[in-house]
């Protein structure tokens, strides 16, 4: 038998297993991890939150997505990450550090009448630059507004570095817009060496966005922190929304600040549904 101890969290549904790897093995969760995402022999979730140790931030967090492969950041992992952090002891501030593949990034908790009410996360800066996404072709060039051909189709798109990979592609109607069919087929196009996440946004006023999206690694999923901020960056680069950006996605609603110096803040939620234990030399 080999229990491990995990919490089970979600940003808007975009749901997450965290695991504190100060006291688990973290080498077998890697290993397994395709197995405790499965939603039918597993625990079910987009993807596994590591909380770990850090040289040189409060804390690090290691993000694995639910076919295995492991992702540079997480906008509503992060989220339900400082939430984990706080309610735990692990930190005793509501501001905090986070060491990511991405770089620092900063999350605070903003509490109100004595419970945890939202995160508002310091995301750090957006890049356009195709070396950063990355997107294949000149690496100096900005990915903005370039053509994608999917089967009989031809996108119009803005590749989006939030640390992660984005494809923003703007369309009339998202709601009716088959996700499912294009999404996988943009994940793993040429144009992107290491693969991408897909938003299918559609424009619904100066300060708001309707967003679907087709995650890496992940697929359909309920919401998408970073796939959020990097569909405000594209809409105001086009200059059809102001720096203050509302995010309507399936699982609710996300609220995105972009500075003039490229930062980016997202503020939203993060909620704990229960704790177990999973006997992994069962899966
Ligand atoms: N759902 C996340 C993003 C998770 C990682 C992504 N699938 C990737 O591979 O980059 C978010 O809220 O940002």
């Amino acid at each position: 038998m080999c229990k491990m101890k995990f919490t089970k969290m979600h940003g808007l549904g975009n749901d997450f297993i965290v695991v504190n790897g100060f006291k688990e093995d973290v080498r077998i969760i890697f290993k397994k991890a395709e197995k405790i995402c499965d939603r039918h022999v597993g625990i079910g979730a987009d993807g596994i939150l590591l909380v770990l140790p850090s040289d040189k931030c409060d804390l690090k967090m290691r993000i694995i997505n639910s076919d295995g492969s492991e992702a540079d950041m997480c906008g509503n992992g992060i989220r339900c990450f400082a939430r984990y952090a706080f309610s735990r002891g692990l930190v005793n501030k509501t501001s905090i550090t986070v060491e990511t593949l991405a770089g620092v990034i900063k999350p605070e908790i903003i509490i109100k009448d004595d419970r945890i009410e939202s995160v508002r996360v310091d995301m750090g800066c957006y890049s356009l630059q195709k070396k950063d996404i990355p997107v294949a072709g000149n690496p100096n060039e900005e990915a903005v507004d370039l053509e994608i051909s999917v089967d009989d189709r031809v996108f119009k798109f803005t590749g989006v570095s939030m640390g992660n990979p984005h494809c923003v592609i703007f369309v009339d109607d998202v709601e009716s817009f088959p996700v499912e069919r294009f999404g996988p087929v943009i994940e793993r196009h040429p144009l992107f060496p290491k693969k991408t996440n897909v938003e299918f946004v559609e424009f619904k006023g100066q300060d708001r966005l309707k967003m679907r999206v087709w995650e890496r690694g992940a697929g359909l999923t309920m919401a998408c922190g970073t796939g959020a901020c990097a569909s405000a960056v594209a809409a105001y680069k086009k200059g059809i929304v102001g720096p203050k950006v509302t995010v309507s996605l399936p699982g609710g609603d996300l609220f995105i600040e972009i500075e003039k110096n490229g930062r980016v803040y997202m503020t939203g939620p993060a909620v704990e549904v229960f704790s177990g234990y999973i006997d992994l030399s069962a899966l």
